[in-house]
């Protein structure tokens, strides 16, 4: 039977021995362990520390020691339990009667404690310190080289389980990210859809004036054309040949309007078979080239192969776009002349009338 020595409570004080009574801790049940057998002493060595040790009775809320404080003592619980708090994303443990604690601090000497050790229920604490230790050396070196062992391999432990630990939140993480990484490209992808010609990947009629707007933002040379292109008597190729004939051909009209748009050019198909192209151009001659390539090159392939048809002849009309006017403007300017290449046959490009210009 050990005859334990009873000491007054010790005063507040910092360190090991500081007593926090306002700050007990806040603790969910189910956060707390048991810690796993290495950290019991056996019956040899618990009789032993005892007998060589400072008895200290505690009280609940208790705080031994705080995280990060440097200490050098080592405890041995006789009675009672104790928390051991390890920040915040880590589980606390619960230790009990025989169990040891704060072992780093004696052997390292002023090692930053871990944990915080907050006394959860009445007991009696063993406290070792060097010079306890020392006499242990002496007293029992066998005894005391096993629980050293023992001691080594219990920080091993913990710092695997610390290891993995953290390995696993850093999967959950990488997971985390993962899944957001894909919502934003859905989303990303969603918002590029409701810009887009389904049909021929050309911008919609909302792309073209989402890019309008930006442009109108941004940009410093307002030197531009429009050009306004219709297929030549597109209903007869749906009547004559299917609508997947006549798909295939709007397609081939936006792979014509692509090839002819430079990097700062915009193609969009406005509906039906109406498509417009966007174009950097400072004078009529500038924007005419580009919309007689256009013209000449479906009329070149339609002459290819005539039935069933992969492109229509096209009609263009085209006009300068004047940073001062707005889309309406430059689109009855474009579809007046439009109008008339239709009149006069299609298969032509016609320029803007003049007279029809805004000043
Ligand atoms: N295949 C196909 N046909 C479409 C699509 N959208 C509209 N159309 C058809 O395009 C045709 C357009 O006909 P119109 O506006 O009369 O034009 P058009 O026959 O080219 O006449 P002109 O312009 O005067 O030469 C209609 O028959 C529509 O049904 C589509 O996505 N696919």
């Amino acid at each position: 039977m050990n005859s334990f020595r009873w000491y007054p409570r010790p005063p507040v004080t910092s360190g090991d021995r500081s007593v926090n009574r306002d700050r007990a801790p806040r603790r969910r049940r189910a956060d707390i362990e048991v810690l796993e057998p290495a950290a019991s002493l056996t019956a040899e060595e618990y009789a032993l520390f005892a007998q060589i040790g400072q008895q200290r009775r505690v009280e609940p809320g208790e705080r031994l020691f705080r995280r990060g404080d440097l200490g050098t003592t080592m405890y041995v619980i006789s009675q009672g339990s104790v928390d051991l708090d390890f920040g915040d994303d880590l589980v606390a443990k619960r230790l009990g009667a025989r169990e040891f604690f704060g072992e780093l601090g004696l052997l390292i000497g002023d090692h930053a404690r871990s944990a915080d050790a907050t006394v959860s229920s009445p007991g009696v604490l063993v406290e070792l310190r060097q010079q306890e230790f020392e006499t242990l050396v002496e007293r029992d070196p066998r005894l005391l080289a096993h629980f050293l062992r023992r001691a080594i391999m219990r920080v091993v432990l913990n710092e695997q389980s610390l290891i993995g630990r953290l390995r696993r939140r850093n999967l959950d993480l990488q997971t985390a990210l993962d899944t957001l990484r894909a919502t934003t490209h859905r989303l990303t992808q969603t918002e590029e859809l409701t810009r887009t010609d389904e049909l021929t990947g050309l911008a919609n009629r909302r792309g073209f004036h989402l890019h309008l707007q930006q442009r109108r933002r941004t940009d410093e040379q307002p030197g531009r054309g429009l050009l306004l292109i219709d297929c030549d008597r597109f209903k007869n190729i749906n009547d004559d040949h299917g609508h997947l004939v006549g798909d295939r051909v709007l397609q081939g009209v936006a792979n014509i309007l692509r090839s002819a748009a430079g990097p700062d050019d915009i193609a969009c198909r406005l509906g039906g078979d109406e498509f417009c192209l966007m174009i950097k151009g400072e004078h009529r001659d500038d924007v005419m080239r580009v919309a007689e390539f256009i013209t000449t090159t479906a009329h070149a392939l339609h002459e290819m192969q005539p039935s069933p048809p992969q492109i229509a002849t096209l009609s263009v009309g085209a006009c300068l776009v004047t940073p001062d006017t707005e889309w309406d403007d430059w689109y009855a300017l474009a579809d007046a002349a439009l109008y008339r290449a239709k009149r006069l046959g299609g298969n032509r490009v016609e320029w803007q009338d003049d007279a029809l210009a805004p000043a």
